[in-house]
């Protein structure tokens, strides 16, 4: 178990927004948040990661849990122009350990190893801001990579992103699960692409006040999940099925 939440409300100051909500995330599992604009989806995955305190409840970390967080894309500030490197090191000049010669290796082989798994390192002297959505997204998931992570969570990876970029970035997703073996926690708005790579999945809609966690099928199935997107994901697999 890499986290295990229990009966978990979340909001703002002391205000619940989402009735409680308990799950464990594994290695290895995609996991969706999925709901409706101003839901509490990010409000949640601030939770998680301890960035907002829980109003109850508890989430417990593994103690040797660690977490990449790539926050959404509007969260870096455009007016500072950075290269492709700098982004995937934090700007971090890794010669003041020198004191520490296996630091400084192991923290570059990361590095090279993170910007490999994530395919940027071809782009690692270009300006940040003047990459695609695609690309922009690869970058911060490399930076989330070299901390070596067990589990990636990240916050809409896939908005202003056409359908082949988002597939894409889901594809490496799932590259990264199967080579690294991470857990996956996302935010995404788009059911059909989620519901063929996420192995689990939590409906979030705070004016129904509704929080479901489960596998993947039961959530997208639920009464609420269909109410609000159809059976989208029974018929992407139809067309998938009549496609092949
Ligand atoms: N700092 C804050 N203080 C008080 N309320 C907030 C704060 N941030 C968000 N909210 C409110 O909490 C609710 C959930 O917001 P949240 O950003 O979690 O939704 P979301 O599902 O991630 O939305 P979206 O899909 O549009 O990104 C909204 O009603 C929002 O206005």
């Amino acid at each position: 178990m890499l986290i295990e939440v229990e009966n978990l409300v979340v909001g703002y100051q002391k205000t619940p927004i989402l009735p409680a909500v308990s799950f464990a995330v594994e290695e290895g599992e995609v996991w969706g948040i999925i709901g409706p604009n101003g839901s509490g989806k990010s409000t949640l995955l601030k939770t998680l990661l301890g960035l907002l305190p829980p109003i109850s409840g508890k989430v417990k970390l593994n103690a040797n849990t660690r977490l990449g967080y790539v926050a959404q894309r509007h969260a870096l500030d455009p007016a500072i122009p950075s290269r492709v490197v700098d982004v995937v090191t934090g700007g971090v000049e890794l010669g003041w350990s020198f004191l520490n010669p296996t630091h400084i290796l192991k923290s570059r082989e990361r590095i090279q190893s993170a910007m490999v798994d994530a395919d940027v390192l071809k782009l690692k002297d270009r300006q940040f801001n003047e990459l695609s959505e695609g690309q922009k997204q690869r970058v911060l998931l490399a930076r989330a990579l070299a901390s070596d992570p067990q589990m990636i969570v990240l916050d809409e990876p896939t908005s202003a992103m056409d359908q082949t970029a988002e597939r894409q970035v889901f594809e490496l997703l799932g590259e990264l699960r199967k080579k690294r073996g991470l857990a996956v926690l996302l935010v995404s708005h788009h059911l059909p692409v989620l519901g063929e790579f996420a192995t689990h999945a939590i409906y979030v809609d705070s004016d129904e006040q509704v929080m479901i966690p489960g596998d993947i099928e039961t959530v997208c199935h639920c009464n609420e999940c269909v109410t609000r997107y159809g059976d989208a994901l029974h018929r992407h697999r139809h067309t998938e099925e009549c496609n092949h």
